[in-house]
């Protein structure tokens, strides 16, 4: 472990001293308004990287809230007469504080809207500067004084050493805060925003955080860029630079600020490349032989399909062609930017940086930081009175959808620390009652009572905190996030330290804990040796067990699982069994949806049976096999001879 974070925190420490020697070596300004350069968008693209990388959202609104940020800083130094690092926060805060009102409703649009809606906020950003002439100048630009630092006049060298700090920081707070929970969180939603909500992780509100805490970088890195340039005109943050940002965060590479690093350098490097032809060949025959040597690996150990290896081999083939053919390169731009972002996102989804890191952690060998030993499961699941007191009630619950009487007036009781069978025929409404008591759907009518109180109604999130988890019956999983961070999600009551303190980096101990725990929760349902294993690449049995490792994380009262076998082999049906009894030895009280017999009848202590969106009997799993009613449900005849055990079972 000790080893791994020399290496990487040894990395960046060489890296920034030797960027902050440079300007000492070499006496060009040019190069230093490069190095400058490098350092501003390497801020803006940590904070582009959070809404595209981690939100999983195409945000079109960095280049604005660059642009407004710039302004702000401007301004306030010339206005109200702050100091540069007033006039910093000024930018920052303007970015927040837009970034988190924008959000508000873009975010609850998705895909192609919210992308179009950040459009819509870049363009009219830029045409309010443009328009606000008294106060920006308008078309004519305006003219920005950098202000001194404490009395020393910033020369272009201290300027770019300050960007250098503030990137430095920047960097750290956001290294904290991504692998924090909210780095896990923010990871969560965009893979599945329901099961977010259903582990009472509020989605929106880590989407407005995210968003804001984006644009907020963006807001900072607008105020640099102002006092570098010292002249603003709003053109400037317009279409062309929102395709380089974009470009930038993706091929250097998404979730990694060594990825948002390389593209900033690509981006600072950007009107070289294309004006130098040398240099332009150069880089694109580099991109030809990364293109080659990602196509050919993938070919050969069969991880990339051959469009994928063979379409970014072309792209930049003709790059290096085209560049014989045309005049002149900067003509090209536009096309130059397509072709590479085309073979970016089709060769090297994970980047440049997410390329180059697998080879490098093949060639140092750096192991993943060890986990600590599992915690006791009693500390993690501390086990519940088992005392058959009514814990769920459903009075005369209803949902319709339209004409549709999913569920019409269905009343139950589960008695903790029972295994509750919920069972009926398909269609039959058991889904879209659990799918109201989990708060996905508001009932249409009836009361659902939790410990005698009414539950929260259509709310995932509320009913989550107040004691109900859930798995589903089409999985919802974080499948980019390994095993133990999809639990590590969920985990209740563990993560207490306030933003402030997790920027700083003062949260370490809570996430060790939350891996402890986490880990005897992956224990308890046998998949503690994948806990670093990602979601998508376990087996669909684990992944089904993953799911109620990560229920359990919240800790609840009552557990609901919508069929958890359905699809499961016969080995891992028997397991589930092992599972479900470890879990109600720790008197959490469990309804279970099952359309399998053998499973029911061993796990459930009382069963209710639902057809055509009601009750038609209730009581223990022997009971209800002879029950008459339940039989004609099933296969729609009562024979006497095919009672006690009709109730067919899937294969
Ligand atoms: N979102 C919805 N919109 C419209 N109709 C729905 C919706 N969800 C469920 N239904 C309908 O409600 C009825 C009950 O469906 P539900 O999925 O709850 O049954 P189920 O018992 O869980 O079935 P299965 O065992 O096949 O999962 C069905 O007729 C279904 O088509």
């Amino acid at each position: 472990m000790w080893k791994r974070l020399l290496f990487i925190r040894g990395t960046e420490l060489v890296a920034l001293a030797l960027l902050a020697s440079i300007p000492l070596a070499v006496d060009n300004s040019y190069v230093l308004g490069l190095l400058t350069l490098l350092a501003i968008y390497g801020i803006l693209l940590i904070g582009l990287d959070v809404t595209v990388g981690y939100l999983g959202q195409v945000n079109l609104a960095q280049a604005a809230f660059l642009g407004l940020g710039a302004y702000a800083a401007g301004l306030s130094v010339s206005l109200l007469g702050f100091g540069i690092f007033g006039a910093l926060a000024v930018s920052l805060l303007v970015g927040l504080v837009l970034g988190g009102l924008l959000a508000f409703p873009a975010l609850r649009l998705e895909g192609p809207q919210f992308a179009l809606a950040t459009l819509s906020f870049s363009a009219l950003s830029v045409t309010v500067l443009n328009e606000w002439e008294s106060l920006t100048g308008g078309a004519q630009g305006l003219h920005v004084t950098r202000p001194d630092l404490f009395g020393f006049d910033l020369k272009a060298q201290g300027f770019y050493w300050l960007c250098l700090i503030l990137l430095a920081l920047v960097w750290m707070a956001m290294r904290n805060l991504l692998s924090s929970q909210w780095g896990r969180a923010f990871e969560a939603l965009r893979d599945s925003p329901i099961a977010t909500d259903a582990m009472g992780v509020g989605t929106f509100r880590h989407k407005v955080a995210g968003f804001a805490l984006g644009s907020g970088l963006g807001g900072l890195a607008g105020g640099l860029y102002a006092f570098n340039f010292e002249y603003l005109q709003p053109q400037t943050y317009v279409y062309d630079l929102m395709v380089i940002l974009l470009l930038g965060v993706v091929l250097g590479g998404r979730k990694s600020l060594w990825g948002a690093f390389v593209g900033a350098s690509l981006i600072a490097l950007l009107p070289n490349l294309l004006s130098n032809w040398l240099m332009f060949e150069v880089i694109s025959a580099l991109g030809l032989l990364v293109a080659l040597a990602a196509g050919v690996r993938g070919l050969m150990k069969k991880t990339t399909k051959p469009f994928q290896a063979i379409a970014p081999i072309i792209a930049m083939g003709l790059l290096v062609g085209g560049g014989f053919l045309v005049e002149n390169t900067e003509n090209w731009r536009k096309a130059i930017f397509a072709l590479m972002l085309f073979a970016v996102v089709v060769g090297l989804p994970e980047g440049l940086m997410g390329f180059a890191s697998r080879f490098l952690a093949q060639l140092f060998r750096i192991d993943p930081p060890a986990l600590p030993a599992p915690a006791e499961l009693n500390t993690v699941l501390a086990a519940k009175a088992a005392n058959g007191e009514a814990l769920l009630e459903l009075r005369d619950l209803k949902r319709y959808f339209g004409g549709v009487k999913a569920v019409d007036g269905v009343s139950m009781t589960v008695r903790a620390g029972q295994v509750h069978g919920l069972i009926g025929p398909n269609g039959s409404g058991k889904s879209t009652a659990v799918n109201v008591i989990s708060g996905l759907y508001a009932p249409t009518a009836g009361e659902i009572l939790l410990h005698g109180r009414a539950l929260p109604q259509g709310s995932l999130f509320k009913v989550a905190r107040v004691g109900v988890s859930r798995t589903f019956q089409n999985l919802q999983l974080f499948g980019e996030l390994t095993a133990l961070d999809n639990v590590m999600v969920a985990l209740k009551g563990v993560y207490r330290s306030p933003l402030p303190l997790v920027l700083l980096g003062f949260a370490r101990g809570e996430e060790k804990r939350a891996q402890a725990e986490s880990l005897a929760l992956l224990e308890l349902v046998d998949l503690k040796d994948q806990a670093r294993t990602r979601a998508k690449d376990l087996t669909y049995g684990a992944q089904r067990f993953l799911e109620i490792a990560r229920a359990l994380a919240r800790k609840p009262d009552l557990l609901i699982l919508d069929e958890p076998a359905a699809g499961l082999a016969h080995p891992d049906v028997n397991n589930l069994v092992e599972i479900i009894k470890r879990i109600r030895q720790r008197g959490i009280t469990i309804v279970l949806i099952e359309h399998h017999m053998d499973v029911v009848s061993e796990l459930c202590d009382a069963v209710t049976v639902l057809d055509g969106g009601q009750v038609i009997a209730e009581g223990t799993p022997d009971e209800v096999k002879r029950d008459p009613k339940v039989i004609e449900a099933y296969l729609g005849v009562v024979s006497e001879a095919e009672a006690p055990d009709a109730i067919p079972s899937p294969a």
